[in-house]
């Protein structure tokens, strides 16, 4: 059986962890405290979307947010990985859009319900190309930007992250076993905001990586 490629990973099926809340500017504009431990939600593997596809507004929401971050590529299964090692599990990296709808996460979080429709919906986790280790040396060294029909939103280096990612590895590696193949988001840096059908949303790692993405909606079907 020949083995399967983690270069392309988003068609491994495997899980996508996401970090909330990593960096105190972001975490200040939506009124929020800082985290004392990760803040941690998942998206299921159908909410890859790749460049050439359309992201979709869910037929539920009327804000669409984007977050622009930086996603970690396990190449090495663990369980309670140490932060020394944690480095040893990473494959490579991608340039991910945590989607977020807004509106929704706003009315979750009022109830005390979990984020599921907020972050999980199909086409929520557009992802670049996969980004081998060795062109990023050093993950708290990366520029990330985000540009709304060519004007630029987000600029943050990842410098500014609360928990760097081998602290996360091990904290994540401690409450769910990490596989080849997942994929870690590592939360995003201030300037999150609203995007609209048919608006180009353009994303990159200074001097590494972009990726563009048109938005469309999700048409609503009543049975
Ligand atoms: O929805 C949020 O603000 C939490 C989150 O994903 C992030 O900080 O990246
Ligand atoms: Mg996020």
């Amino acid at each position: 059986m020949s083995r399967r490629n983690v270069a392309r990973f988003w068609e491994w099926g495997r899980k996508i962890i996401c970090v909330g809340r990593n960096y105190a500017e972001h975490a200040r504009e939506l009124k929020n405290e800082l985290p004392t431990e990760p803040v941690l939600f998942l998206k299921p593997p159908t909410a890859y979307v790749k460049e050439g596809s359309p992201i979709l507004v869910p037929h539920y929401s009327s804000n669409l947010h984007h977050e622009v971050e930086l996603g970690v590529v396990v190449g090495k299964a663990g369980r309670q990985i140490p932060q020394t090692s944690a480095m040893e599990h990473v494959a490579g990296y991608a340039l991910c859009l945590d989607m977020t709808a807004r509106d929704v996460q706003d009315q979750c979080k009022a109830k005390g319900l979990p984020w599921t429709l907020a972050k999980a919906f199909d086409t929520s986790c557009p992802v670049s190309d996969f980004i081998p280790k060795e062109r990023i040396p050093d993950p708290a060294g990366v520029e990330l930007w985000l540009k709304v029909n060519s004007v630029t939103r987000q600029r943050g280096s990842t410098a500014h992250m609360i928990f760097s990612v081998p602290f996360l590895i091990s904290y994540i590696s401690r409450v769910m076993a990490l596989e080849e193949g997942d994929l870690i988001l590592t939360g995003t840096p201030k300037g999150v905001g609203a995007v609209h059908e048919h608006d180009e949303l353009q994303a990159g790692i200074e001097g590494v990586i972009s990726m563009t993405f048109r938005v469309g909606r999700q048409a609503a079907v009543h049975n």
